[in-house]
């Protein structure tokens, strides 16, 4: 019999996570002879927790359902363990950044049928000084947008909550900008940065081809860079981000590495998966083929 440990974020997008998660076991349940432990998180840290112990407990695989919060915080927690178990995620957050990206499904019945087939991929996770992220780092300018999001906000206004809040950071931050070493697999570059991202799928925040070289499983990073520039460019670069074209802009640049340093003139913070990631100077690589996952 398999067992399935499913770590839940009840406050997650439209506070549908339990109910997606209860309908599709009961699905799974009635087709195969599976047991379901079930672990709702309460606060920022209980998802971490949570992984580790299912690691620890030999659960064949943990089911993240929530958004890219209740994933990063899993992957941290399976990252922290020699042993880790599969890894499926239910999209039940108000983004889904990472889950949008790999087109997991979100209704609980594709679900189903999805961990009903078993379709499992190697995926890199990314590490991030002592801490890891599934999708993202930034650094600069609009990345604090998602911090300044309440749950509540969330709740009701969904992605809608985010829109509102860069209408009102964005034109502020579009003047800030940090000078910032970055070294490469050894190489060494520097940039007056308005907006660095590093990336492990290829794309974030919605941007589908924002790294149109990326793959989940390379082994690599994708570091995205966009320079302090003037408003004309950055409104060019902007209306290039939706088809991969904007890494053929001067003043964009596009590297892919194992491991990446990133040093700034500057206090410097930054955002992994939409949370907190720590501050500069920071120490980012890629540990290949972490973790499996299942995938459409
Ligand atoms: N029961 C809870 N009540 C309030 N906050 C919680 C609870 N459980 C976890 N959290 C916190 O909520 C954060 C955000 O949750 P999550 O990412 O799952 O949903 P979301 O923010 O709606 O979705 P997305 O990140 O995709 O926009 C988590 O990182 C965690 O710190």
């Amino acid at each position: 019999m398999k067992k399935y440990f499913v770590i839940y974020n009840p406050s997650s997008g439209k506070e549908l996570a339990p109910q997606k998660i209860f309908h599709a076991a009961e699905s799974i349940m009635e087709i195969e002879d599976t047991e379901f432990t079930f672990f709702a998180t309460k606060k920022k840290g209980d998802g971490e927790a949570a992984a580790i112990r299912g690691c620890q407990e030999g659960f064949d695989m943990i089911i993240s359902c929530g958004g890219d919060g209740t994933v990063h915080e899993v992957v941290n927690g399976m990252m922290k363990c020699p042993e880790r178990p599969n890894l499926a995620i239910l999209p039940a957050g108000t983004v889904n950044d990472f889950a949008e990206q790999l087109k997991m499904p979100k209704a609980y019945a594709n679900f189903a049928s999805l961990l009903l087939k078993k379709k499992f991929i190697s995926i890199d996770v990314g590490k991030i000084n002592d801490d890891y992220f599934v999708n993202v780092v930034g650094g600069g300018a609009f990345t604090s947008i998602p911090h300044n999001v309440t749950v509540e906000a969330k709740t009701i206004l969904g992605k809608y909550a985010y829109y509102f809040k860069a209408a009102v950071q964005v034109p502020e931050e579009l003047e800030s900008s940090h000078n910032i070493t970055y070294e490469i697999d050894g190489n060494q570059y520097k940039f007056s940065t308005l907006l660095f991202l590093v990336v492990n799928s290829s794309g974030a925040g919605g941007f589908k081809y924002l790294c149109p070289d990326a793959k989940i499983n390379d082994g690599l990073l994708d570091l995205v860079i966009f320079e302090k520039t003037n408003n004309a460019d950055l409104l060019q670069i902007f209306t290039k981000v939706f088809n991969g074209q904007h890494i053929k802009h001067p003043k964009v640049h596009y590297y892919q590495g194992k491991n990446i340093k990133i040093i700034s003139d500057k206090d410097l913070s930054v955002d992994a998966d939409g949370d907190f990631g720590g501050y500069a100077p920071l120490e980012i690589s890629s540990v290949h083929n972490a973790i499996e996952l299942l995938v459409p």
